[in-house]
């Protein structure tokens, strides 16, 4: 029987280009997005601003169940923005040490548990757009569609310095290089919900496809799915 809130995951390692597809796959089928990641970067912003330590569980615990975050729609550009006690944090959040940090609070079992709950309260029955790391493996694993974006290491860490060097920050290649490899060892050999493709998960490599080509790969992978019937026809317009 197809549900009422359909859900597509969409999980994969750092630049893999998730968040991409999920904005392109969000206007064109007017569904909502949950950005778990972040979740996960908020969080360890919050515990700088209240020097916990990033590897303290007891106190990241009260501070992941109680997280003073907002997730907003700019009404003029249209474009996200995140809100963390009231104050804008959208553009922080993407820096690569914040990224880090999002990794080692998220390897911590309770922290997890914790934001279960939150993110599960994202479905709504306009369809909803999961990206993150444990999105068809934990939070939503009876999503109709579930795919793994992938992309060579070097690819990833290349994609990374264009765009935090356009934002005219100071990083190098071969830093980010590193930071990658570091994020991926850690996402993926964690002892809960690590990084892995869900056994129904379709993969898809990037390293080879620009975004336009990702997304028109993911279409077809949503056409076949109406075909098939995973997917109501209506929900592709
Ligand atoms: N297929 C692609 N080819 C080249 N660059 C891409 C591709 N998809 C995304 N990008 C760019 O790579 C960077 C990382 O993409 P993003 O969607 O943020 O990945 P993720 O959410 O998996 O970390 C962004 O600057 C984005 O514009
Ligand atoms: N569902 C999720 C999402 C993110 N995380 C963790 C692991 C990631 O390295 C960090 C940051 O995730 P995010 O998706 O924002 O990172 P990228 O945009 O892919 O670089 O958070 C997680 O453990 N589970």
């Amino acid at each position: 029987m197809q549900a009422s809130m359909p859900v597509i995951t969409v999980d994969g390692p750092s630049g893999s280009g998730k968040g991409t597809v999920c904005r392109l796959l969000a206007e064109k089928l007017n569904w909502d997005v949950l950005d778990s990641g972040a979740i996960y970067r908020v969080l360890s912003l919050a515990a700088l601003h209240h020097q916990i330590a990033l590897d303290n569980e007891e106190a990241l615990v009260p501070l992941a169940a109680n997280l003073d975050v907002q997730f907003l729609i700019d009404p003029v550009t249209k474009n996200g923005r995140v809100i963390l006690e009231g104050e804008d944090v959208t553009t922080t959040i993407r820096n690569e040490d914040v990224g880090a940090a999002a990794s080692k609070v998220a390897a911590l079992p309770r922290v997890r548990e914790a934001l279960l709950r939150r993110q599960r309260a994202f479905r709504t029955e306009a369809g909803l757009i999961a990206d993150g790391r444990d999105m068809g493996t934990v939070i939503f694993p009876e999503a109709e569609i579930k795919l793994y974006l992938t992309a060579s290491a070097e690819e990833r860490a290349n994609r990374r310095f264009l765009e935090l060097n356009g934002r005219g920050l100071d990083v190098t290649l071969s830093g980010l290089l590193e930071d990658i490899k570091a994020r991926d060892d850690r996402d993926m050999n964690r002892a809960v919900a690590p990084l892995v493709p869900a056994s129904d998960a379709i993969t898809i490599d990037t390293s080879e496809l620009n975004a336009e080509q990702v997304f028109a790969t993911v279409v077809e992978i949503l056409e076949e799915a109406v075909r098939t019937g995973k997917l109501e026809k209506s929900r592709l317009t």
